[in-house]
């Protein structure tokens, strides 16, 4: 199955609030007495719909005239979504330039939001960047169950599938069954995971994970970290010295420093990323269980606000769940289109 495919079936609750809401904003409106249409078969629903073709023929669609009523209806539908509000605005004045007045089916209206939705993401979809040097450190950060441990096993296993020698760092010493989970994760990518006694220093191991990376000649050194954000002060201080301590191994690393966001959380995603900026150099999201909520349009939001490159989405648990980001197929599957 590929990704796209993947995607639209299970972001089924944000596309079903997203599409489902366009409908209803277009039906609202009393219809033009037009001469009824001949009557077609139902279009048979789900599964065989999707085999047998896209779209079904549709009888005419209902239309409405665009005008400031509307424009309000599908500014708080897509508050709802979880795009933001200021998102929202911007979305759906541009929706609205050059074409008041005009009646617009509500495929239409999805069309116009997707390449709206598109606009926004395009530049922040962008591949977690691959450089020569070796170990490429990518640092991993996120509150706890956001969904890192299972990201990383998922990019490690994706990297050694495309040839590359991969070494994971459990840097949450703190939680055994944060280290456990990630062991699992090392065994099904194929990948070693480098672990310390519970409660020790995870700059210690980092460091010890670099030397052993840079000595065995492995191209990526991901390491996972804790997501205590109960105590902002203390993880700030471990993520700076876990730092501290890979630059005396190499003064460029971290190379990338990830951030997972889950879907689930919605508008908090935001605050997540306003906090985790303020205590390591994030330089790229990765955003979990979009197959979980009705809240993926958040990810808009995120694009919109920060411009922080998106490099993969996860839609399920299994290894193969999580792809790089296609603005493209988001915004397609997120309108039901
Ligand atoms: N449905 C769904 N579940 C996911 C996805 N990604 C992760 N999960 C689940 O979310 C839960 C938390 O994921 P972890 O990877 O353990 O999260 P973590 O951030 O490492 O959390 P801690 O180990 O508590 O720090 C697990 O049950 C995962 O299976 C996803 O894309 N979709």
């Amino acid at each position: 199955m590929s990704f796209f495919t993947k995607l639209r079936d299970r972001l089924t609750r944000s596309s079903a609030k997203i599409g489902e809401g366009l409908d209803g904003i277009v039906e609202a409106a009393p219809q033009a007495a037009e001469p009824a249409p001949a009557p077609v078969p139902a279009p048979a629903p789900g599964l065989v719909g999707r085999l047998f073709g896209t779209t079904p023929a549709k009888p005419e669609e209902p239309r409405r005239a665009l005008d400031d009523e509307m424009l309000e209806e599908l500014e708080d539908m897509l508050v709802q979504a979880d795009l933001g509000v200021d998102t929202a605005l911007r979305v759906t004045a541009n929706i609205a330039e050059g074409r008041m007045g005009r009646r617009l089916s509500s495929t239409e209206l999805k069309e116009l939001l997707a390449a709206e939705i598109a606009r926004i993401m395009t530049p922040v979809a962008r591949p977690l960047p691959l450089y020569p040097k070796k170990p490429q450190v990518v640092l991993v950060v996120g509150v706890n169950g956001a969904g890192k441990t299972t990201t990383i096993g998922k990019l490690a296993s994706q990297f050694r599938a495309a040839g590359k020698s991969v070494m994971i760092a459990a840097g949450d010493t703190f939680r055994a069954a944060a280290v456990e989970q990630l062991q699992i994760w090392g065994q099904r990518a194929g990948v070693p995971v480098m672990v310390a006694a519970q409660g020790s220093d995870p700059a210690s191991l980092a460091f010890d994970a670099m030397s052993r990376a840079e000595s065995e000649g492995a191209d990526l050194l991901m390491i996972d970290t804790a997501g205590r954000l109960q105590n902002r002060q203390d993880l700030m201080e471990e993520l700076a010295k876990i730092v501290r301590v890979i630059r005396k191994k190499d003064p460029t690393a971290p190379h990338n420093t990830l951030l997972v966001l889950d879907a689930t959380t919605g508008q908090n995603a935001l605050n997540q990323v306003e906090t985790f900026r303020q205590l390591a150099d994030v330089s790229g999201l990765v955003m979990t269980k979009l197959d979980g909520t009705a809240r993926g349009g958040v990810l808009v939001a995120l694009a919109d606000r920060f411009g922080l490159p998106i490099h993969a989405i996860g839609v399920g648990e299994q290894i193969d769940d999580l792809d790089a980001f296609d603005a493209d197929d988001f915004a397609r599957a997120l309108v039901g289109l």
